[in-house]
């Protein structure tokens, strides 16, 4: 079996799974106040975020000092549109826990000039290692925005979306339409910089792709199949999503 680097967890639903991912988090964030998260937008880290906020409040676990960094936002609408990831991040985490927006990276989307913001991202990445990245996949194994043949040592930068992807992502805009044909995302490069990388999956449309990242070969046209390379990698798998997986 590939993917002799990857540390795999299987939970019998997606309620177990969110359950032991929040106290991971919970349990970092207090041993490292000062914490630098990667933080990922889709459906699948929403229970997440709704698991340390509620968190937040019951307890009282602070991020005051913690700095986090998202993957990627659309290309060509506004931050405060209702699908931008800054929306996202602000309505799922941000808004209802201690953190400093000024702490808050998300590159925008909406900038007059898109190569500023490429440098801009790149630069905060360089001066930034980050501690635990978050992951969810796309079912064409992309990573963040990364679509298939993106270089695995690629960096921030604008890139075109995928068929696939705009019609996986058409469930939250009114019509295909109004899906952007663009992103602006964090580069593999920069993904695999970061010391831990958790990435989790939910749901058999995600079997597949995950049979594909874990145990076939890394290729370009599986962009997430290079996890296999990195030295801490842990896979947070309901059972639906490792259900084509030879070893359970
Ligand atoms: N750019 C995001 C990715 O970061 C996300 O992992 C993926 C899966 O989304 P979902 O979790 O909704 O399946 O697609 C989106 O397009």
């Amino acid at each position: 079996m590939k993917g002799n680097n990857m540390k795999i967890y299987i939970f019998d639903n997606s309620e177990a799974l969110f359950e032991r991912l929040s106290s991971f988090y919970i349990k970092e964030i207090k041993s490292n106040p000062s914490l630098k998260l990667g933080l990922a937008t889709g459906g699948t880290p929403v229970p997440l975020y709704a698991k340390l906020v509620a968190d937040h409040k019951l307890n009282g676990t602070s991020y005051q000092n913690v700095k986090t960094f998202n993957l990627d936002e659309y290309i060509g609408i506004n931050e405060n549109h209702e699908q931008s990831y800054r929306t996202f991040m602000n309505s799922n985490l941000f808004n209802h826990i201690d953190i400093k927006m000024s702490n808050t990276n998300i590159p925008r989307g909406n900038t007059k000039d898109n190569y500023e913001e490429i440098r801009i991202y790149n630069k905060i990445l360089e001066e930034n290692v980050i501690d635990i990245q978050l992951l969810g996949i796309g079912t064409n194994g992309h990573i963040g925005f990364n679509e298939p043949d993106s270089q695995f040592d690629s960096k921030t930068r604008i890139v075109s979306l995928s068929k696939e992807t705009r019609y996986s992502n058409e469930r939250f805009f009114k019509s295909i339409d109004e899906v952007p044909t663009h992103a602006i995302t964090m580069g593999i490069g920069s993904i695999m910089n970061a010391k831990k990388i958790i990435l989790v999956a939910t749901g058999n449309n995600k079997a597949s792709i995950i049979k594909k990242m874990i145990e076939e070969n890394i290729t370009k046209n599986v962009p997430a199949s290079i996890l296999q390379t990195h030295d801490d990698v842990v896979i947070y798998l309901d059972k639906e999503a490792a259900s084509l997986l030879s070893v359970k």
